[in-house]
């Protein structure tokens, strides 16, 4: 596999086990958002492309499940075991595509191992029932794969998001195409030639690279049979019509807006880290990012105080260097939408306690952003009420239990809160009341194989972890056999003409 010492000039389609010209001659560019410099030329493909990726992954689906399962969990075993082996370079492509720090990109190779390891072990496991109905008969359920999975990805964690997306398909029998972001579409091709390296059928995982109306392509194509979409609502929104137009199964997982509240008496030392940690990780850009710090009066000029200082902290810039905690916005597009963001905060009257600019001394070329605490919030401003995902986290005080779960629920999106008291009373109470898809308690963003993790309202629907993504991955048929002759038979045998 390539390390990237040097500039790669120009990716193309991996579809049927190999790079591919595609039948679109347009390219766009990957930029690395540290320094603004050009690092590669990406094939943007079209509903052609996507065709010949989608017939490719129709004949690998069927080569894969001839195959005895033993043979398929060897393949998810040896892929899993590449990507722990690549997890530096696979990191460092991230890092150089979309500015997450090295440390924590090249971390997700280890934790997406881990989760392909799950999958490997679920390989064998999807079983149906026996089910006791009508004496003299066999009834019976078996799950199926949909056949073709299309994988539409976000920017913020292309190899998490890859592997958690691509595992349980192949590991519920599918084929995938992937399209990944035209952000950052690098370490999915890399993937992807690590999937085939293990021995998957050629074609089983296809990556085709584009934007928006790629993905559109795949999403109607009428050969893929379920989409897992990660990403906005808007976009989720036009994939779910998409997809109902062939009834195709949809597991989106969409934006964010999640409440991390602190009541007085919380460990307000661990919370105060967690509430930065779970804000300005990865610059902001996270699903279940923090965003909405509600804090009780009573604590609140302390805490917020603390937080600022801790913000101020946070050491800004290259993403290559191990001594940085935060690298820069993923692209122009994320830092001119959180730009405009910390516009609208100033404009509705909230205060910058910190940050709010760009950092001294980062590369002029960088899209950077200073961690950025905005208080003085009130629930009707947009700071408090859509997804900037970026770092910016916006400050709102309550006084009681009852104003926290109301603040709480009163945005559209329901993907996770984070709830931090001492009273196991009140944690329960609050866990119950909370419209979210993952609560956590006195942690954040604690993520394991084999825990559901979705959203609810807004935020989506499915899960694209543990069993949902089962459900979302596979079908149920039911079988009924009368094996008994002397078996009473249905209504219509009365019939008799
Ligand atoms: N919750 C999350 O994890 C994520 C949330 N977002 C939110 O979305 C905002 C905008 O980011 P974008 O990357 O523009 O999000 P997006 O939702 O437009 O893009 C996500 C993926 O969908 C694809 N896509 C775009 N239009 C499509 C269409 N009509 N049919 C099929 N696929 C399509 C894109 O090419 C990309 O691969 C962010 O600022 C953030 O608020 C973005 C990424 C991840």
């Amino acid at each position: 596999m390539a390390t990237y010492t040097e500039t790669p000039v120009r990716e193309l389609p991996f579809i049927a086990g190999a790079p591919r010209e595609p039948h679109s001659t347009t390219t766009f560019e990957a930029v690395n958002p540290a320094n603004g410099e050009v690092i590669a030329h990406v094939a943007d493909c079209d509903a052609v492309d996507i065709d010949r990726a989608v017939q490719a992954s129709v004949a690998a689906q069927r080569e894969w499940m001839s195959w005895d399962a033993g043979r398929r969990v060897g393949v998810l075993l040896r892929f899993a075991d590449a990507v722990e082996r690549h997890r530096d370079v696979l990191g460092e492509t991230d890092t150089r595509n979309m500015g997450r720090v090295l440390r924590e990109a090249q971390g997700d190779g280890a934790a997406s191992a881990r989760l392909i390891r799950y999958w490997a072990g679920q390989v064998d496991r999807m079983t149906g029932h026996q089910i006791p109905a009508n004496p003299g008969h066999l009834s019976y359920t078996t799950r199926e794969p949909l056949g073709v999975i299309g994988v539409i990805m976000p920017w913020n964690g292309p190899v998490g998001s890859f592997c958690s997306r691509v595992a349980p398909a192949i590991a519920c029998g599918n084929a995938a195409v992937v399209k990944p972001s035209e952000m950052s579409p690098l370490s999915a091709l890399r993937l992807a030639a690590l999937l085939s390296e293990a021995g998957a059928p050629e074609g089983l995982v296809n990556v085709v690279t584009g934007g928006g109306a790629t993905g559109a392509a795949l999403a109607e194509h009428p050969g893929v049979g379920g989409v897992t979409f990660t990403g906005s609502v808007p976009t989720g929104r036009r994939i779910a019509h998409a997809a109902a137009e062939t009834f195709k199964k949809t597991v989106l997982e969409l934006g964010g807006k999640s409440p991390n509240i602190v009541f007085e008496d919380a460990d307000l030392d661990a919370a105060g880290r967690g509430a930065v940690w779970g804000v300005f990780n990865n610059a902001g850009q996270v699903c279940v990012a923090g965003t909405r710090l509600l804090v009780q009066r009573s604590i609140a000029p302390a805490f917020i105080e603390q937080l600022a200082r801790r913000a101020e902290r946070i050491r800004v810039g290259d993403p290559m260097d191990a001594k940085t905690h935060m690298g820069p916005l993923a692209s122009r597009q994320q830092f001119e939408r959180v730009s405009h963001y910390l516009q609208i905060a100033r404009d509705e009257g909230a205060r910058v306690l910190s940050g709010g600019g760009r950092p001294q001394g980062a590369h002029s070329d960088g899209l950077f952003v200073e961690p950025t605490v905005l208080t003085e919030v009130s629930q009707s401003m947009r700071v408090a009420r859509e997804e900037i995902f970026g770092p910016v986290l916006s400050v709102i005080v309550f006084e009681d239990e009852e104003e926290a779960v109301s603040l709480a629920n009163d945005v559209e999106y329901g993907l996770s809160a984070n709830i931090w008291t001492r009273d196991l009373g009140r944690m329960h109470r609050m866990a119950e009341r909370i419209q979210a898809g993952t609560v956590w308690g006195n942690t954040m963003r604690l993520h394991h194989p084999t825990l559901w993790f979705g959203g609810i309202k807004a935020s989506g629907q499915g899960s694209a972890y543990a069993e949902g993504a089962i459900e979302g991955a596979t079908r149920v048929r039911r079988v009924t056999i009368r094996f008994d002759e002397t078996a009473p038979m249905p209504a219509w045998n009365d019939l008799n003409v």
